[in-house]
């Protein structure tokens, strides 16, 4: 059986960057990848998704101009939409990827890994043969997630979308549902509608983003409303039924929709279940990792599966960790809170720490401060498309942010002060003692300060 130093099974951005980094630094690496090496960011996430967003942005903005600029006549086209997802995921090859691993010194297999005991992969080849390796400082796993199948009447079988699919799309639905109002749901539903589907979201819980603060809900809800979105709230898809070219679906209210297709963004399943968790004593339904990312002697677990969010900028931030335990070098372990995260909706729905509901859960002694980021100097010279807000969660004890929101064009921008704000943990008398430069939006930021 061959020995090397470390194995990588599962290369979603942190378990490559990490496979990279030991690599370089003169480790016997191997990586292993059942798909694509990068994961689910470059080829069906983050990536393509904000490339269709920019199309849309710019759909939006020409509807906006009139009021601004004089008229443009804009005819929405899908095609360079799919052009540059297809350039920006090479066709959905990975040959870049593989060969800057290769480079860096590790060896690649397309195929699939699983524990073997400890400190010991087999990996499954794509001609059914298999590989062994011991791997003497250990296993990292970073797996990553699928999207999740509601467990509902007459749903499998049925040619429905996931965002994998909604990716590859040449053409743009006359009609679609989007069942769930979480991140994917609400980025993908505008993209469609703004390019001229006609759009419902399904959303089971009784708001849209419904781990944001809920007044970013309701003001999306409020924007998709204007742009002709039918959303659905505290409703559940019941049953599916497809035929000739379409789908009609029961909701649990008892309403029928009909639509061209129907894209299912409700939430991930881990790929935890066939990694061979249990030849080294864990449960795939709850491992556990500490602020090292490890989860047993020889063994780091990292990216969305580690539990503390589905980012890549968290599957980055926990790489980089493990890679320094890893390496025996000295740096910060992992800590969770200041969390930032932005939904590409226009406006942006960007959040840093704990909501305002969470911080209460926590016992902490909330005070919120919040204002509307329309009716800033900026806001007004924006014009429209300036809906948006800010709000600050303080832990009055300590006097610091624990939390922000903030909604707008630009909002995740918008949120890096507040995310500096909260991981360090700055007082709010100096955040309130500085200057902020006129008129920009983060400027609304010492407004929300002024509320508190
Ligand atoms: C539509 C969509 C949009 C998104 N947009 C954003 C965004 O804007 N910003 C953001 O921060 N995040 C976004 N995300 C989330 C982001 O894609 C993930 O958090 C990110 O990819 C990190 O995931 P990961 O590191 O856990 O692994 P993944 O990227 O999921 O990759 C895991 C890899 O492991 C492989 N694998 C699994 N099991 C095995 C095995 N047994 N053997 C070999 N290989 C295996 C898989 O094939 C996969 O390539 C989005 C996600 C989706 C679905
Ligand atoms: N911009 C970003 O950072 C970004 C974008 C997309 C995805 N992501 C990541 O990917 C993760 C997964 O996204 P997601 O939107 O699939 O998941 P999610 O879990 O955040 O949201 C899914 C939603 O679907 C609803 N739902 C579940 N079952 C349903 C049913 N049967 N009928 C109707 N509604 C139902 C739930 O109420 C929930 O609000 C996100 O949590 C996020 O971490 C991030």
């Amino acid at each position: 059986m061959p020995e090397v130093d470390l194995v990588v099974i599962g290369t979603g951005p942190g378990g490559e960057a990490l496979a990279n980094r030991a690599a370089s630094a003169g480790l016997e690496v191997v990586a292993v990848e059942k798909h694509l090496v990068g994961g689910e960011c470059p080829y069906y996430g983050c990536i393509p998704t904000k490339v269709m967003v920019r199309g849309s942005d710019v759909l939006a903005e020409s509807r906006r101009a009139g009021e601004l600029a004089g008229d443009v006549t804009l005819e929405p086209s899908w095609s360079p939409v799919a052009r540059r997802v297809s350039e920006a995921t090479a066709d959905w090859d990975d040959s870049v990827a593989v060969k800057r691993l290769e480079d860096a010194g590790a060896v690649v297999h397309h195929g699939v890994g699983r524990l073997d005991g400890p400190r010991r992969v087999v990996v499954t080849l794509p001609d059914g043969s298999e590989v062994a390796y011991t791997a003497r400082r250990g296993v990292v796993l970073n797996p990553g997630t699928r999207p999740a199948e509601p467990p509902v009447d007459g749903l499998a079988g049925t040619p429905y979308w996931t965002n994998r699919d909604a990716v590859r799309a040449t053409s743009v639905p006359a009609t679609l549902v989007v069942v769930g109002g979480g991140p994917i749901g609400c980025e993908l539903a505008q993209v469609f509608a703004r390019f001229g589907a006609r759009v419902t979201v399904v959303q089971h819980a009784d708001r849209l983003l419904e781990r944001d603060e809920p007044e970013a809900s309701a003001l999306l809800e409020q924007v998709f409303v204007r742009e002709g979105i039918r959303v659905l709230t505290g409703s559940e898809l019941a049953s599916v039924a497809y035929a000739d070219g379409g789908f009609t679906l029961g909701l649990s209210d008892g309403t029928t929709l009909t639509a061209e297709r129907l894209l299912v963004g409700a939430g991930r399943r881990p790929n935890l279940d066939d990694l061979g968790l249990e030849s080294v004593g864990l449960d795939p339904r709850s491992v556990g990792v500490d602020e090292r990312m490890r989860a047993g002697d020889g063994l780091w677990v990292i990216g969305d599966v580690a539990g503390h969010g589905a980012f890549t900028h968290l599957s980055m931030y926990q790489s980089a960790v493990a890679a320094r335990d890893i390496l025996g070098e000295e740096g910060p372990t992992a800590e969770y809170h200041a969390v930032p995260h932005t939904t590409f909706t226009d406006p942006e729905v960007a959040g840093v720490g704990l909501t305002e509901a969470a911080a209460r859960d926590q016992g902490i002694d909330v005070r919120v401060g919040q204002t509307d980021l329309a009716a800033s100097s900026r806001g007004y010279t924006h014009g429209p498309g300036a809906e948006g807000l800010i709000k600050v969660v303080e832990d009055a004890g300590s006097g610091v942010l624990v939390g922000a929101c903030v909604v707008g064009p630009y909002g995740g921008e918008i949120l890096s002060m507040l995310t500096l704000a909260v991981h360090a943990r700055i007082p709010v008398a100096t955040l309130r003692s500085m200057i902020y430069a006129y008129p920009t939006f983060h400027r609304a930021v010492e407004s929300a300060l002024a509320d508190l």
